[in-house]
């Protein structure tokens, strides 16, 4: 496991062993952990913790109960967790329910820089989407699946904007960008509309969300989002409004983005920007024929609001196999 973490362009060598028992040791790595100064950390440290709760702990086991949820089968798809400035990754092309805290990698937030890089291994591909949301929506953690029923949706939806097409196309921005969303105010809307001419990877939105209304798990869906332009240490996310309080009541419409695919995952950064500033209310983006990205506020949160999604979507294949409508327009 590599025992070094580059800042800049200088390399700091640490060592490990034997200091973990060390109880000063441990009072002067808690002070510098509050103090903010990560660089004085053994690499090792971040990642050895008794608390269940601790990313490095938390991220293995949510990966194992993910793939058993089908959620990240044959590698693809993970979660990602903040814990202050440091956010924790998965490594890429590993088998999700099999990963251990020493595969990890932690990046800090404010510097830009790994803090923890266990050559060989590689960051997950996710790595810039879900820094995405800790940067654009100060997520606490973003959960990518490859669900089957997330995939459905998206084929479901194209076939749509593929008839709606044929019968005639799209007659104004909002129909085309929003794809009818009604529920934005003037002020969203004219916003939305500056972000959507300014913002590149806008071409790879799709011109229609996927969209449903009156099921009772919608319920489980945040109103609303909070909005940073990148992660700042000393800006107490906790003081953020979210665009809308609360969560969606049975009578709103779900509306949630989706973009193109890639042949790469990291190249869908762009096109989510673009989906996350179009979409001020979203808590996730789909992506077409491959997944969905999740974020919420905290770990908890994020699964619970992709586990509502994932339900949604599956009763979404089957309202359409019975031809009952997903909306009431
Ligand atoms: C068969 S997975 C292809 C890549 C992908 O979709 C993904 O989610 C990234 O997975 P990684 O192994 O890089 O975490
Ligand atoms: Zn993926």
């Amino acid at each position: 496991m590599a025992e070094q973490a580059t800042r800049g362009s200088s390399t700091i060598n640490y060592k490990d062993g034997g200091m973990r028992d060390n109880k000063e040791y441990q009072t002067r790595l808690r002070q510098t952990l509050e103090a903010g100064e990560v660089e004085l950390l053994s690499p090792e440290m971040l990642i050895s913790s008794r608390d269940a709760e601790h990313p490095a702990n938390l991220i293995p086991s949510l990966c194992e109960a993910f793939y058993k949820l089908g959620w990240v089968t044959g590698t693809g798809g993970g979660i990602s967790i903040r814990k202050g400035a440091l956010a924790y990754f998965a490594p890429s092309g590993v088998q999700k329910e099999r990963i251990k805290p020493e595969d990890l990698f932690v990046l800090d937030l404010r510097l830009g820089t790994y803090l923890r890089y266990p050559l060989p291994l590689k960051p997950s591909q996710c790595t810039p989407l879900f820094h995405l949301s800790f940067m654009k929506r100060g997520a606490g953690a973003c959960i990518h699946t490859h669900s089957q029923w997330a995939v459905l949706v998206t084929l479901l939806v194209e076939q749509e904007l593929q008839q709606r097409t044929a019968k005639g196309g799209f007659a104004t921005w909002d129909d085309r960008s929003m794809g009818g969303i009604t529920d934005l105010t003037g002020a969203e809307r004219s916003l939305s509309k500056k972000r959507w001419d300014a913002t590149p990877g806008r071409d790879a939105v799709l011109h229609r969300p996927f969209r449903i209304s009156r099921l009772e798990q919608i319920k489980g869906i945040p109103a609303g989002q909070k909005h940073t332009d990148g992660y700042i240490d000393d800006v107490d996310l906790s003081k953020i409004e979210p665009s809308r309080p609360g969560y969606l009541s049975y009578y709103d419409t779900l509306a949630i983005p989706i973009i193109e695919n890639t042949a790469h995952e990291e190249d869908l950064s762009a096109s989510l920007a673009a989906a996350i500033e179009m979409y001020p209310h979203s808590s996730a983006v789909l992506v077409k024929r491959h997944g969905v990205y999740v974020w919420g506020e905290t770990w908890v949160k994020a699964k619970t609001v992709c586990e509502s999604l994932d339900y949604i979507f599956q009763l979404a294949i089957e309202m359409r196999k019975l031809n009952a409508p997903w909306t009431e327009d």
